[in-house]
C-alpha cells in the first residue's frame, strides 16, 4: 500500500524526492515523523510533520534545488525572505536546512508553524460547491491580510531591517538592469505569485497569512531588450499561476517596465475568485476561448446576481485595468476596504 503511494505520487512528479507517511527527517538534530503531504508545487513538496517526542505539528516545504549554484542561491533566497521579512501577514519560517541525498542532490527543508484551517482556497471552494458565496465579513478581512501583506512588500518591507541585511543584487539575475536614477524604489518587492492557494488561514480564520516566496522578484524591473523580455516573461510564466497574471506579463515587450502593479491584477483576480468562486478569465476558457487572450484583451464580466455591495465589485474593475499604471495602490485598496468594513 505504501509503495503504491511513493509510486504515485513520484508518477505525478518524478523530479521530486518524494517522503512517505511516516518517514522519519531529522532536522536541527530533531526527529520528526511525515504525517501527510499538504501541498505540491513544480519543485517543492509541502508536508505536516510531527516532533517525535513532544508530538508537536509543523508544515515543512521540501525545494529540490536544480543542479548548479543558481538553483540553490534560488531556494535559499525563497528561505531567506521568509526568514527576514517581518510582518504579521507574511509566513515566517522557523527553521531552514540544506540537505544533500544519495542521489547527489540538493534540497532546502524550510519548516513553517502548521496552519491546520488550511487555505482561503480551500474555503472558497466549499462555498460555492454548496452553491453559497462567502460572507462579506472573510472577504473583507481576507482581502486586508493581503493587502497589508503587499504594500510592506510594496514598500520594500519598510518595517524590517531587510534592507540592511539582503544582498542588493537582481533577485532573480535575469541581466535587467537596475535603473540608477530611480534608486530608491529598488527598495519595491513583487511577491509575483498571489492567490487563494497561497493565504493560509490562522485560527481566527478571518486572518490570511501570504506564503510562497519563491516568486519574490525587485521592481521596477526595466527590461531593456528582446532578450531580457523573452527572460522575463519565461520567469513569469514559470513562477506566476496563469489565471492571476498580468497582461504585462504574457507578453513583455522592450523598453517596458514591470512594477509592482502586476501584483494589483493578481489581486483583483482573487477577490473575484473569492466573491464567486472562479477566476474572472475562466469563462472564456469553458467557451472555447484562449486565457490568455481572454487575460490581455481583459474579456471578464460580473455574475448578473450576488449578494456584494457595487463598491466592491469597482475595486475589482480598477485593479483588472489593462493600463498597469492606472491601477490602485494597495495603499487606496486599503483605504476603501477599510471604509466598507466599518459601515
Ligand atoms: N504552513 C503551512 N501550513 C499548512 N499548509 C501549508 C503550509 N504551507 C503550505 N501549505 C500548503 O501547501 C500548498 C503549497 O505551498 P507552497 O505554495 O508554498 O508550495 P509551492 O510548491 O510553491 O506551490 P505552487 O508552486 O503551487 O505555488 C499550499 O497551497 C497549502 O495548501
Amino acid at each position: 500500500m505504501q509503495s503504491f503511494f511513493k509510486n504515485t505520487w513520484n508518477s505525478i512528479n518524478p523530479l521530486i524526492s518524494s517522503l512517505l507517511n511516516n518517514d522519519l527527517i531529522v532536522l536541527k538534530n530533531e526527529q520528526y515523523k511525515v504525517l501527510q503531504p499538504l501541498g505540491e508545487g513544480g519543485y517543492a513538496f509541502v508536508y505536516l510533520i510531527e516532533h517525535v517526542e513532544n508530538g508537536k505539528k509543523f508544515a515543512l516545504k521540501k525545494i529540490k534545488c536544480h543542479s548548479g549554484r543558481e538553483g540553490i542561491q534560488k531556494a535559499l533566497k525563497e528561505a531567506k525572505f521568509h526568514e527576514e521579512f517581518n510582518h504579521s501577514y507574511l509566513l515566517k519560517s522557523l527553521h531552514v536546512e540544506v540537505q544533500k541525498e544519495a542521489d547527489g542532490v540538493q534540497y532546502v527543508h524550510i519548516m513553517f508553524p502548521f496552519f491546520q484551517k488550511g487555505t482561503v482556497a480551500q474555503i472558497v471552494q466549499n462555498q460555492h460547491a454548496k452553491s453559497t458565496f462567502v460572507s462579506k465579513r472573510y472577504v473583507l478581512s481576507w482581502s486586508l491580510c493581503l493587502l497589508q501583506a503587499l504594500k510592506y512588500l510594496h514598500n520594500g518591507g519598510e518595517e524590517s531591517e531587510f534592507e540592511n541585511t539582503m544582498d542588493t543584487t537582481n533577485l532573480i539575475d535575469l541581466g535587467v538592469e537596475s535603473n540608477p536614477v530611480k534608486k530608491k524604489s529598488y527598495k519595491c518587492y513583487i511577491h509575483g505569485d498571489v492567490k487563494p492557494e497561497n493565504l493560509l488561514l490562522s485560527n481566527d480564520v478571518s486572518n490570511a497569512v501570504l506564503t510562497d516566496f519563491g516568486s519574490i522578484y525587485r521592481v521596477p524591473s526595466v527590461i531593456s531588450d528582446n532578450s531580457q523580455a523573452i527572460a522575463f516573461q519565461d520567469m513569469a510564466s514559470e513562477n506566476c499561476t496563469m489565471s492571476y497574471r498580468a497582461p504585462e506579463l504574457f507578453h513583455v515587450r522592450p523598453g517596458s517596465t514591470i512594477t509592482e502593479k502586476a501584483d494589483i491584477w493578481s489581486f483583483g483576480c482573487v477577490l473575484y475568485a473569492i466573491m464567486f468562486g472562479y477566476t474572472p478569465f475562466e469563462k472564456q476558457v469553458s467557451q472555447g476561448g484562449s486565457l490568455a487572450l481572454a487575460v490581455c484583451n481583459a474579456q471578464y464580466s460580473f455574475p448578473s446576481k450576488h449578494p456584494y455591495h457595487p463598491a466592491l465589485v469597482d475595486l475589482v474593475r480598477e485593479c483588472l485595468r489593462l493600463n498597469p499604471e492606472q491601477r490602485p495602490s494597495a495603499e487606496y485598496l486599503i483605504h476603501h476596504i477599510t471604509e466598507m468594513m466599518n459601515s
